[in-house]
């Protein structure tokens, strides 16, 4: 796990963004794990910025919560859109369907789409206080695949800044599950943000914990983390 600590969350954004493009640029088909949240918003800005063509990439959204239409203003499609494809298309945009009838069956549609394209070439993570990702809560299996999460009331407390009050926060969504996660080629773990240092601190502990999340990343070959120091 190599770890980029920068001083400034527009320094991380940017090296970030830089990373992406270059990778982007060298691939014929790239297929992009994405994140949602505060943390990887200055790096959508950043790719915004310059304007690429990314007309030949895929993408795959983490997550989306259950119940929540996408066009609503704080469905992850909706982020998506506001953050970068409505500026930047890419060939395909792939986020879990939280509305679908069958949610069982979506969480195996959602997995049998990325395994046609084989895997996720680069994954971008952020990184939940309790040390989630995407939102896979502690105690979720690391041999876990796309499925429906209940979502812990912290984690509802965390989001509820982005809804008009707790009550209006999803209690579930489809996440890709962590082996899911883990299958990606290469994978990017951005942290930031306030009281994040507990997270950060305990991830490089090194201990590697199903109670929490992020200390899988460990088995994993290629994980960089970009951590910025002050907000
Ligand atoms: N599902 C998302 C995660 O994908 C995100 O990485 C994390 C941290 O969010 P933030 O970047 O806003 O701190 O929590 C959210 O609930």
């Amino acid at each position: 796990m190599n770890v980029i600590r920068t001083e400034h969350y527009d320094t991380m954004s940017q090296s970030v963004a830089d990373y992406v493009q270059e990778f982007v640029k060298e691939q014929e088909h790239p297929v992009l794990g994405l994140a949602t949240g505060s943390t990887p918003v200055g790096f959508y800005e950043s790719i915004r910025h310059s304007k690429p063509d990314w007309s030949h990439v895929t993408t795959f959204n983490l997550d989306e919560y259950v119940g929540v239409s996408p066009n609503h203003p704080q469905s992850y499609r909706t982020f998506m859109e506001r953050h970068l494809f409505s500026e930047i298309p890419v060939k395909e945009s792939h986020i879990p369907d939280g509305q679908a009838q069958d949610l069982t069956t979506e969480c195996d549609r959602y997995e049998q789409l990325i395994a046609e394209k084989g895997s996720i070439d680069l994954q971008i993570l952020g990184l939940g206080h309790n040390g989630h990702i995407g939102f896979n809560e502690p105690g979720t299996s690391f041999h876990s695949r796309t499925h429906i999460v209940d979502l812990a009331e912290t984690t509802r407390q965390a989001n509820a800044r982005f809804f008009g009050s707790i009550d209006d926060v999803p209690t579930q969504a489809i996440t890709m599950g962590i082996q899911t996660i883990m299958e990606a080629k290469k994978i990017i773990l951005m942290v930031s943000g306030q009281g994040k240092e507990h997270a950060f601190n305990r991830l490089m502990e090194g201990k590697i914990d199903e109670q929490f999340p992020a200390s899988v990343l460990h088995h994993h070959p290629d994980v960089t983390v970009y951590v910025s120091e002050v907000e």
